[in-house]
């Protein structure tokens, strides 16, 4: 596959603006967050995993309790790509704020 360019400084602010959920500048976006229990987290991380294997794209997840800290870039460009909003988008219907 191809590797889709990196997003500009601009682009992802302006791609930021429409995802609240998420922070973050060119090296990645981050989001976090917090389910009920602990395996509530899992089965959360379980159900992006889904998403992540679909897409071929993947974010790179740490679990704290009941904590799930997201960090999402497109390793092989070495930054933000389009591929890693549409990894977002997908990750907010599922687990919507
Ligand atoms: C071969 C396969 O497409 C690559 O290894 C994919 C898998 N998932 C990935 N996920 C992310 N976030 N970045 C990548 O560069 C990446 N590469």
């Amino acid at each position: 596959m191809p590797r889709p360019p990196r997003l500009s400084p601009d682009e992802l602010s302006r791609a930021l603006s429409e995802l609240p959920l998420w922070s973050g500048d060119t090296g990645g976006i981050r989001r976090t967050i917090e389910l009920p229990s602990f395996r509530d987290a899992v089965a959360a991380i379980d159900a992006m995993a889904d998403v992540a294997e679909e897409m071929d794209h993947h974010p790179d997840i740490d679990l704290r309790w009941r904590t799930v800290h997201l960090n999402v870039v497109t390793h092989s460009a070495g930054g933000v790509t389009d591929l890693d909003l549409q990894l977002a988008r997908r990750i907010d219907a599922l687990l919507p704020g």
